[in-house]
């Protein structure tokens, strides 16, 4: 019997192996609006402090806190955006807004709503301690500090950070651009009807979007022949443009199964197999140097295959720290038996909802795991990773899932 000259390596293994090949690519300055999802390559300081001045929190009046006089005069107004040079003294207040500068002389603000204003004269119906509703020079950022260390992913806050400490130019790792490639001439485009034997490719449009949803460029690679020859030309095309590739189909033991055999002679191949299911067949090489993800053909198999083994690296090469590139794992409670062989380790496709009653997270299949049944993928949030080495799983046990999408709430 034909056997694969492959060994089956432990999902650990080979992801360490993947780890060890692939680094960040290298670094490139951006101006900060565009560097959303990008990872800082430096640490980004705050040149001055935040507030740079005391500020007023509240809109009201200037005040000194332990002033008695019970109508005081206003002196003016301070309204935010510039300095109006007034003195509060005792006896005195002076209109301000929030955001504003605190005059010379005060020591706190009372809000508006505590105040009652004849002509030019205020008085109060509370009273305040020093430093009320004021925030002090750097209250929310000092001087000097580090306000975004190397390492962190731009979003939405970090831009505003950026803005707020006037860092325009920046250094980030370059983000990847990933070929993705589906092979089979059992292939068609999706608008194209499929002739007998036929299917439309789905797995390069699934892989592209998973490409996308790490934050790196996807690359059309288009569909390739299986043909060993076409084969190379398509890889080869794609090399010079990517900075890896991930490619589906042709890595079994079929006859058209080329994909490994034209690895080995284009570069190295530093597994062919995994004991993971779905996704046993999945391969990995460098070739130019570049990192080369081949997926196995079924849909499931290639995404989840892409999620374990892919991701954690495309995450790495755009610069992500190590211990950031795996998704969060925790504990969750099935609520019914699984079946689960022990020769591979299994992840299926579940959905984790965190419950109140007992305050545990609980999981439930999305239904009939096939590897060509993309719809147990749709609407999972969590892959729950079955161990290799023990059967069936019964409801009521606990199992580690990985969140690949945010949880449900109940
Ligand atoms: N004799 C053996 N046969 C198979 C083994 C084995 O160990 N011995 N492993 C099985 C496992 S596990 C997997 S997973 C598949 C993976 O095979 P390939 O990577 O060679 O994939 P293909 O044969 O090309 O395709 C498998 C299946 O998926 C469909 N497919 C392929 N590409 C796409 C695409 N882009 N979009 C949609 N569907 C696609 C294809 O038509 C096949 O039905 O091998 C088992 N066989
Ligand atoms: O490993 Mo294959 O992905 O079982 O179907």
């Amino acid at each position: 019997m034909p056997e694969s000259k492959w060994p089956l390596l432990p999902v650990s293994e080979a992801r360490r192996i993947i780890l060890e090949h692939v680094q960040p690519l290298g670094t490139e300055e951006r101006r900060f609006e565009d560097a959303q999802g990008y990872v800082l390559a430096e640490d980004v300081r705050a040149r001055e402090p935040m507030p740079p001045f005391p500020a007023s929190a509240k809109d009201g009046f200037a005040v000194i806190a332990d002033d008695t006089t019970e109508w005081r005069r206003i002196v003016g107004d301070q309204f935010a955006g510039y300095d109006a040079n007034l003195r509060v003294e005792y006896g005195t207040a002076a209109r301000i807004t929030t955001g504003a500068p605190v005059p010379q002389g005060a020591n706190a603000v009372i809000m508006v709503e505590f105040s009652e204003v004849q002509g030019d004269r205020v008085r109060f119906t509370r009273r305040v301690e020093p430093g009320a509703d004021i925030r002090p020079v750097g209250q929310d950022i000092a001087q000097g500090q580090v306000v975004l260390p190397t390492g962190t992913r731009l979003g939405p806050a970090e831009l505003g950070l950026l803005a707020t400490v006037g860092a325009t130019r920046i250094t980030v790792w370059k983000r990847p651009r990933i070929g993705v490639m589906s092979t089979g001439d059992e292939l068609v485009e999706p608008d194209e009807t499929p002739g007998p034997g036929q299917i439309r490719d789905a797995n390069r449009f699934s892989l592209m979007a998973a490409v996308r949803e790490t934050g790196a460029e996807a690359l059309d690679l288009g569909l390739a022949p299986d043909t060993a020859d076409a084969l190379e030309a398509f890889i080869r095309e794609g090399l010079r443009a990517c900075d890896a590739i991930v490619t589906s189909g042709g890595v079994s033991m079929g006859e058209l199964d080329l994909v490994k055999p034209l690895l080995e002679r284009m570069g190295t191949v530093h597994f062919g197999r995994v004991s993971v299911k779905p996704g046993k067949p999945v391969t990995f090489a460098t070739v130019d140097g570049k990192p080369f993800f081949a997926m196995p053909g079924f849909p499931v198999s290639s995404l989840v295959a892409f999620e374990i083994f892919a991701r954690p690296a495309l995450l790495r090469m755009a610069g992500w720290p190590l211990d950031a590139v795996e998704r969060p794992r925790v504990p969750v409670v099935l609520d019914h038996d699984i079946r689960h062989g022990a020769a591979r380790t299994e992840y299926q496709r579940a959905i984790v909802r965190f419950d109140r009653t007992d305050g545990r997270f609980h999981a439930t299949t999305t239904g009939f795991q096939g590897s060509g049944r993309l719809l147990s993928m749709v609407g999972a949030n969590a892959l729950l990773e079955l161990p290799e080495g023990r059967g069936d799983f019964h409801a009521g046990e606990s199992v580690d899932a990985l969140l690949i999408a945010p949880l449900k709430t109940e």
